[in-house]
Order: C-alpha cells, then sequence, then structure tokens
C-alpha cells in the first residue's frame, strides 16, 4: 500500500538524509515565523461544498503558458536534488514525468538542462540574476534548445535570507556534488564551509546582481522567445509594476520563508496579488502546500497552478523518481477527491464561492 499522506514520507526522509542537510531543507531564515504562518494560515481557510452536481469526472488538466499539464500541481524550484538522492534532478524529472507534472529546475540544479530534459516531462528552468551576463545568456540559449517551456526569475533573494540553521552547521555544498549547469569557478565559494556562516549565502554575496532592478527586466526579454515569470512576489504594488513591465505570469512566493522572515504568508498575500494582475495573467503560488486539500484552497483564491517545495524532496529522498510520482500523485488525487466532494469538477470551477476565510473561533 502507498503512503496514505505526506506525514509518512516525511519521517522516513528524515531519518535517512544527514542532518545538516535535512536543515537546509527543511529550515527557514530568522526566527522561522514566516516558514510556520505559510503553514498555519490554511487553517484559516474552509471550503464550501455544493451539492448535486455530476462529479464523475474531474478534470485537473490544463495547458499553462503554452505547457501541457496533467495536474495543477508542479515541482518548484529547489537547488541540488543530489543532496538527497545520487541520480537528483534526472530522478526527479522522470517522477514528473510520469505525473505530467510541472517542474521547475533549478538554475543550481545538480544534473545538466540536457539530461533533465531526455529524462522527459514538462519544465521550466528557475534563474537567479547572476552579475555575469554572459553566464546567465548562455543558460537562457540551452534552455531553450533543451526544451524548456518557460524561464523563472526568482525576484525575492538580492541576498540569501539568514538562516540560522545553515550558519550553525556552517552548511557547504559538499564537494562532490555541483551546480553542473554553470562554470566551476563561478560555484566555488558554494563549498566552502566554515562555522558561523553558510557557503550558500556566501556564495550569492559574491556572484548575485544586488543592483537589478524593473528597468534591467527588458535585457532578459530581448534575449529569449520564452515566457518571462516572476517568482517571489508577495504585494499588489509588484504584481502591478510585473504586468506594466511584461511579464506573463507571477509566482506569490516567499520562498518557502527562506528569504525575509516575518514576511507575509505566500497565502495571505494570494489574493491581493490575483485581484491587482488581468484575469488571464496566470498567477501561481507556493509555500506550505501539503495536501490535496491545501491545493484546492490556494486555487480557489486565485491560483492557475500550485508548486511545492521539500515534499518533493522527501519523495526523491525515500525513493528516487517513484518517491517524487507517489508525492506528486497523492496530492492530486487527494485535490480530485476534494473537487469531486466539493461539487466542483473542473479547475475553472474552482474560484472564490469554493472557499470562506472562517476566523477559527478558538484561535
Ligand atoms: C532546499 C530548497 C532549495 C531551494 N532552492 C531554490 C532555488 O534555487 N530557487 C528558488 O527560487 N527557490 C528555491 N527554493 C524555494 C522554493 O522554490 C519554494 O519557494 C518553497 O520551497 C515553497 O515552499 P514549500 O517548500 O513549503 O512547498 C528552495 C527551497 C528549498 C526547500
Ligand atoms: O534559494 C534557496 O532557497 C536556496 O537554498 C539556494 C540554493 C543555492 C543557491 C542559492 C540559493
Amino acid at each position: 500500500m502507498g503512503a496514505l499522506d505526506l506525514a509518512g514520507i516525511e519521517s522516513a526522509a528524515r531519518a535517512r538524509v544527514p542532518r545538516d542537510i535535512w536543515d537546509f531543507i527543511e529550515g527557514g531564515s530568522g526566527a522561522e515565523r514566516t516558514l510556520a504562518a505559510n503553514r498555519k494560515i490554511f487553517e484559516r481557510f474552509a471550503l464550501r461544498p455544493r451539492v448535486l452536481v455530476d462529479v464523475s469526472t474531474c478534470e485537473l488538466g490544463q495547458t499553462l503558458l503554452g505547457t501541457r499539464l496533467d495536474t495543477p500541481i508542479g515541482i518548484a524550484p529547489m537547488a541540488y536534488h543530489r543532496l538527497v538522492d545520487e541520480e537528483g534532478e534526472t530522478a526527479t524529472a522522470q517522477g514528473a514525468g510520469r505525473a505530467g507534472a510541472l517542474f521547475v529546475t533549478s538554475m543550481f540544479a545538480s544534473r545538466t538542462l540536457e539530461d533533465i530534459a531526455k529524462a522527459g516531462g514538462p519544465r521550466w528552468l528557475h534563474l537567479y540574476w547572476l552579475r555575469d551576463r554572459a553566464a546567465l545568456a548562455a543558460l537562457v540559449e540551452r534552455a531553450e534548445a533543451a526544451g524548456f517551456g518557460a524561464l523563472v526569475l526568482t525576484v525575492d533573494a538580492p541576498r540569501i535570507g539568514r538562516r540560522l540553521r545553515d550558519q550553525r552547521n556552517g552548511f557547504a555544498v559538499p564537494p562532490h556534488i555541483h551546480a553542473v549547469n554553470l562554470d566551476a569557478d563561478l560555484m566555488a565559494t558554494s563549498h566552502r564551509s566554515e562555522k558561523g556562516s553558510s557557503g550558500i549565502a556566501e556564495h550569492a554575496r559574491e556572484q548575485f546582481d544586488t543592483t537589478l532592478t524593473w528597468a534591467d527586466l527588458g535585457w532578459l526579454r530581448a534575449r529569449t522567445r520564452l515566457p518571462l515569470v516572476l517568482k517571489g512576489i508577495l504585494t499588489a504594488e509588484d504584481a502591478r509594476l510585473a504586468v506594466e513591465h511584461g511579464v506573463d505570469a507571477v509566482v506569490v512566493s516567499n520562498h518557502g520563508g527562506r528569504q525575509l522572515d516575518g514576511a507575509i504568508p505566500s497565502l495571505a498575500a494570494l489574493p491581493e496579488v490575483v485581484e491587482a494582475v488581468p484575469a488571464e495573467l496566470p498567477v501561481l503560488f507556493d509555500g506550505g502546500v501539503r495536501s490535496g486539500t491545501e491545493a484546492a484552497i490556494a486555487l480557489a483564491l486565485g491560483a492557475r497552478a500550485v508548486l511545492v517545495g521539500r515534499p518533493v524532496l522527501w519523495g526523491l529522498a525515500v525513493g528516487g523518481a517513484d518517491g517524487v510520482h507517489q508525492v506528486l500523485d497523492l496530492i492530486r488525487d487527494e485535490l480530485d477527491h476534494t473537487m469531486a466532494l466539493l461539487g466542483r469538477p473542473r479547475l475553472a470551477d474552482l474560484d472564490r464561492g469554493a472557499v470562506t476565510d472562517w476566523p477559527c473561533p478558538t484561535d
């Protein structure tokens, strides 16, 4: 029998993954307020079921920015999947492919874009804006050639958040794992370990372009025919600026509580972003989604798709490609079930009327 919920997969993963790597994956920044709030806020919403609707089949497929998907649950960009599995991103891509789910590959993937493409499945590429624009341009060209369907530029990380667990552990990327899509000399700092600091934070300090503003986005636009998605939008103001600057979609995200601690929980930001953009502009969502019920709440609040982060690495750690497939299918099956009992069998039926803000009386 497969796992009935993610909790069992999480505890099996925890037992397998070395402590400092587990801390890197699970951790947030600062006091981990935002990390906790991302989960807690789902309790504030309740579903409003309708009855006597034909729910004999539920439709979970859609085309998003030209990419065909069998499920609205995709994989958020996460660096270095080889931290938990020898195969890493090629296994993740296989699992995602079997589920027909979107895999947003991190720029810091530990397998090549070309190998990930060979594994099949719908894929987009995530980018941080490096000071070295030539390296960025080269990556964009390779992504196009390897069939990545969109670029997801993460804009909430001019610096890496203060991740105290990583600083205590002196976390650095182990020497045998590499961000193979970037030149080794660009990546050297991320392997340097020292108590009291994080190799990843040091690396970002060296390589990320902290001068980046809205005016620079045109440079990237001019270099690609791929749709451009901005990840890390949390306010209506920035959502409107994104639209003015011609982006094709946004991801409402606080980076899984790993960047600005104290930032608004992702789900709380979703309605204002949805309201600020034209109805046809896709708004994606990530942060704290651990079940089909929670995915349904985010979709009802206006997300077109939901990305899941950490649970995918749990699945990968426990069962490689099969584990990733299992995690994605589990959440998809729960969502299918939720849509049937909610009397809303199509994604388009999941609208604001499907959910109510319900202040829990015990709070
Ligand atoms: C181990 C790890 C690595 C991550 N690496 C990246 C990254 O390279 N780029 C990025 O934009 N976000 C990165 N994220 C953030 C995720 O894309 C996503 O926003 C977050 O994990 C979603 O929250 P969830 O884990 O609660 O589902 C990372 C998250 C984790 C846990
Ligand atoms: O984005 C992140 O959360 C992250 O952990 C990371 C990993 C490698 C390089 C930069 C950031």
